[in-house]
């Protein structure tokens, strides 16, 4: 259960209202003159609460679908919605993680970048946002280092410093666009861990982006396989009491394998992919949709 002083700041008209839709989002570039479609179709409901994962190869328009659900690319085709309304431009509501060290403003200490970001995103006064932000700087566990500057900071700091302000605003929605993919291993782990339970602890509705299928599997609830380009559904996978098995346990092994039979059965040939024109198909059991739906 979230706490109430972390809990998301909601525009819901009912609680049924799901977080974020994508209905029939298709996304678009033009370079060189020539029209690149990186995302065709994608339809997904994404609950309150929920920690849906983006998995996918290289190119397959993760880091684009994600854009366009913090208001940076407007589709070509379909809509998003937030708590049932359009997204129309980036909003507090919508804070976005990267993979980047360097997201956060240089020339404040790390509490003053929270506090700024209260101040400017939310209007919140001056003692408020000292005590909010030195609560969510102890939750991450940089209280010691608060009135330090960013570039002093190591990088698994850094990144626990950019998710600690995306938090302090109480977002609606969690982007993360492969925040830890610059990290060393053991590091990568506990901040996957500790994401797991911020996430519990703030009730966030997250949509994390990786290529990294054990990943995927240790933060998501929900798993949603791309096709490689242009990116359509390929599968999703919920995850049984919303998480993957424990790593370790021969589960976790076996749901990798078909993740990666998933993967790659279509990046070699995408223009065979099974899902293709028809709705998306869903696995409740953590078996792929090719198995439920096939079979
Ligand atoms: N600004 C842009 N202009 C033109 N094409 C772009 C632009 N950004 C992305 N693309 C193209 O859109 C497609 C999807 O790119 P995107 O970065 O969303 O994929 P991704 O799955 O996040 O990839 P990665 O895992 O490598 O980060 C690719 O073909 C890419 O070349």
């Amino acid at each position: 259960m979230a706490s109430p002083a972390l809990a998301p700041v909601s525009d819901a008209t009912t609680a049924d209202t799901p977080a974020l839709t994508l209905d029939g989002v298709s996304l678009a570039y033009v370079a060189d003159g020539r029209r690149v479609t990186a995302v065709e179709g994608v339809t997904l409901d994404i609950r309150r609460g929920e920690r849906l994962v983006l998995l996918g190869p290289s190119g397959c328009g993760k880091s684009s679908l994600l854009r366009s659900i913090g208001g940076f690319l407007p589709p070509s085709a379909g809509r998003v919605l937030l708590d049932g309304r359009p997204v129309s431009r980036p909003g507090p509501d919508r804070m976005m993680v990267l993979q980047d060290f360097d997201q956060l403003l240089p020339w404040q200490t790390v509490r003053r970048n929270l506090i700024s970001a209260l101040a400017w995103a939310r209007g919140t006064r001056r003692a408020e946002a000292e005590a909010v932000a030195d609560d969510m700087l102890r939750r991450v566990g940089l209280a010691r280092v608060a009135d330090q500057y960013p570039h002093t900071l190591s990088g698994g700091m850094k990144q626990r410093a950019a998710i600690a302000r995306a938090l302090v605003l109480r977002p609606a929605v969690l982007l993360m666009d492969e925040p830890f993919a610059a990290l060393d291993a053991m590091t990568r782990r506990r901040m996957q861990e500790e994401l797991l339970a911020l996430c519990e602890e703030t009730g966030v509705t997250t949509v994390f982006v990786t290529h990294a299928i054990d990943e995927a599997i240790v933060i998501g609830s929900r798993i949603v396989v791309m096709t490689a380009h242009p990116g359509r559904v390929r599968a999703v996978i919920d995850l049984p009491c919303g998480r993957g098995p424990d790593r370790g346990d021969p589960a976790f092994a076996a749901l990798e394998a078909r993740i990666g039979g998933l993967i790659a059965d279509q990046i070699g040939d995408p223009g065979t992919e099974a899902t293709h024109g028809r709705p998306e198909a869903e696995a409740t059991d953590g078996r792929p949709a090719a198995e439920a739906t096939d079979g």
